[in-house]
């Protein structure tokens, strides 16, 4: 009894710690680019994902104790649902097409701060928000910091697509930059993990020896008749803050 208790601690304990150091690395990013981007009486877009969560939480706190007014525009449902959980103006880019910044997650930047985003499914809104922004600032955390993209998101260039092309857009990248594409399944639904907008996602697991001209490949994905967008965002990002486990801030511009 004694040993299995010893045991179930040494695999639990450390899990339970790395879990935490985590997250707290989500939120010293997110407290940081919310203090240092958000002014009052602006207008921002709100990202979508689960270091977001974070940075909403900082809003609302500022918002309440600075008594300022700040018009949040979301990126997804799941921001949309977080900005009116927290109390704060809900606005969309009818009312606020110009926004002052957007802050928002990434699954992965490379060094020249390329990202990778859609894991979570919401790039199509994601990127259509940030083109509105002065300023797209990202909030990750140190797992999102790698040199190449590829080098710690392992599950691919997420790219949406209208659902009758999926199978003739999935041939044709496959065909023009080798790799493999998946469409992404529903977890909890049987069948296609369907998006905001009503359309599929692929993956697209990229060949890794590839030292790829991202703009190029980007331009040459939205080419593809029946593709959406994809989640490649190339030259947007003006300045990404990744947490680290000691509670320290890694900027990048
Ligand atoms: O692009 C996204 C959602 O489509 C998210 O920004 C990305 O997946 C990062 O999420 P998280 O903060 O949970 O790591």
């Amino acid at each position: 009894m004694v040993i299995l208790n010893k045991l179930l601690a040494q695999i639990f304990i450390p899990k339970f710690f790395s879990t935490m150091s985590l997250e707290s690395s989500k939120r010293v990013a997110a407290y940081k680019a919310v203090d240092e981007w958000v002014k009052p009486n602006t207008a921002i877009g709100i990202g979508s994902g689960s270091t977001v969560i974070y940075a909403v939480e900082r809003l609302k706190q500022r918002v309440v104790n600075e008594n300022i007014k700040v018009f949040c525009v979301p990126t997804s449902f799941q921001a949309r649902q977080l900005i009116i959980s927290n109390g704060l103006i809900l606005s969309d880019l009818e009312a606020h097409p110009e926004l002052d910044c957007a802050i928002d997650g990434a699954d992965e930047a490379d060094a020249n701060l390329t990202l990778i985003k859609g894991g979570g499914g919401c790039l199509l809104q994601e990127k259509v928000v940030a083109s509105c922004a002065q300023s797209l600032i990202i909030v990750a955390d140190y797992t999102k910091d790698s040199t190449k993209l590829g080098q710690q998101y392992r599950k691919g260039i997420p790219i949406e697509v209208v659902p009758m092309a999926y199978v003739p857009v999935k041939r044709k990248i496959e065909g023009l930059f080798g790799g493999s594409v998946n469409l992404r399944m529903s977890v909890a639904k049987a069948g296609p993990c369907v998006t905001d907008n009503g359309n599929f996602l692929l993956d697209w697991q990229f060949p890794t020896d590839a030292d790829s001209d991202w703009a190029a490949v980007n331009r040459d994905i939205l080419m593809i008749p029946g593709v959406v967008e994809s989640g490649l965002f190339v030259n947007m990002v003006r300045k990404a803050y990744f947490g680290l486990a000691d509670g320290n801030v890694t900027e990048r511009c």
